[in-house]
């Protein structure tokens, strides 16, 4: 674990070090081309390996790959920007213009995915729709840090809300999250996060997971969490 750490941060390193040497390009760009470049960026499925990606977690993706073959897993992709109906969903519920100016939502990214590669939340969830559950593989870079080597219990806390939120599907929001920590995540090392929809009662999804390391020896957290489908009659703002 503490080798495939080191090697994580030294291929960190190798990247901002590659890239504090490089030309600022987006600075020259003509404004077409930048536009061009955003798009692509937005567009860009971030659940899929990078060079930041330790030799766990490629492994762990391989397996899982491996079993999306025959249809019972899938790779849910993961975009800084989504355009699908959920999030449409979202908009017509809660947006209320006055609240967000529209030039400031048009910077808008999940905050998860707006880190360079492998200096903050590098993971992908595949999930199992039969038995109603999603596996996330998640790797906390080193601006992730809490306590000093240790990846932050907020960090951890985002992660276990996201790998909650992937088991229901369709536009709901955290009512309540409950989160166990047991023990203290190494900052760069890849953990496993179990996650299941335990009852459906109306609008309302309980859910549960436990976070473990690699091995499964170390059970690092587990939690609950209570989800809401939205009320299309209902607006929150
Ligand atoms: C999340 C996954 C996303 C899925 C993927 C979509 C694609 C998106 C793209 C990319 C993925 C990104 C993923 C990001 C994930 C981020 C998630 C968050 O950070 S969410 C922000 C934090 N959460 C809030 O800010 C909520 C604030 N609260 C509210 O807005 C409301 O309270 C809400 C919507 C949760 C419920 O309000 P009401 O008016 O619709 O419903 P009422 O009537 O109050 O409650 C319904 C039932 O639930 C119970 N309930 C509500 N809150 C409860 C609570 N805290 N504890 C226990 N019961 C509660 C109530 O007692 C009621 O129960 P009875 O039907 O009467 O049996």
């Amino acid at each position: 674990m503490l080798r495939s750490c080191t090697a994580g941060l030294r291929s960190i390193w190798a990247l901002r070090g590659r890239r504090e040497g490089a030309p600022r390009l987006s600075m020259d760009l003509q404004p077409a081309r930048r536009l061009f470049s955003t798009e692509k960026v937005i567009h860009k499925d971030w659940a899929l390996p990078n060079p930041s990606w330790s030799k766990d977690l490629k492994l762990l993706f391989d397996q899982f790959m491996k079993k999306c073959e025959d249809g019972s897993w899938e790779r849910l992709p993961s975009y800084k920007r989504t355009s699908t109906q959920e999030s449409e969903d979202f908009k017509t519920y809660f947006l209320d213009p006055k609240l967000v100016e529209e030039e400031r939502l048009s910077q808008a990214q999940l905050f998860t995915r707006g880190f360079e590669d492998g200096l903050g939340f590098e993971y992908v969830i595949f999930k199992n729709n039969d038995e109603k559950r999603t596996v996330c593989l998640f790797q906390g870079g080193p601006y992730l840090q809490g306590v000093p080597g240790l990846l932050h219990g907020g960090a951890m806390a985002t992660m276990i809300d996201i790998a909650l939120g992937s088991c229901t599907g369709g536009a709901v929001m955290t009512a309540n999250l409950n989160i166990n920590f047991k023990r203290p995540v190494p900052l760069c090392s890849v953990v496993v996060i179990n996650s299941q929809l335990d009852k459906l009662e109306g609008r309302k999804l309980f859910l549960s997971c436990n976070v473990r390391s690699v091995d499964e020896k170390t059970l690092y957290s587990e939690a609950t969490g209570l989800f809401i489908k939205l009320d299309p009659e209902k607006s929150s703002t």
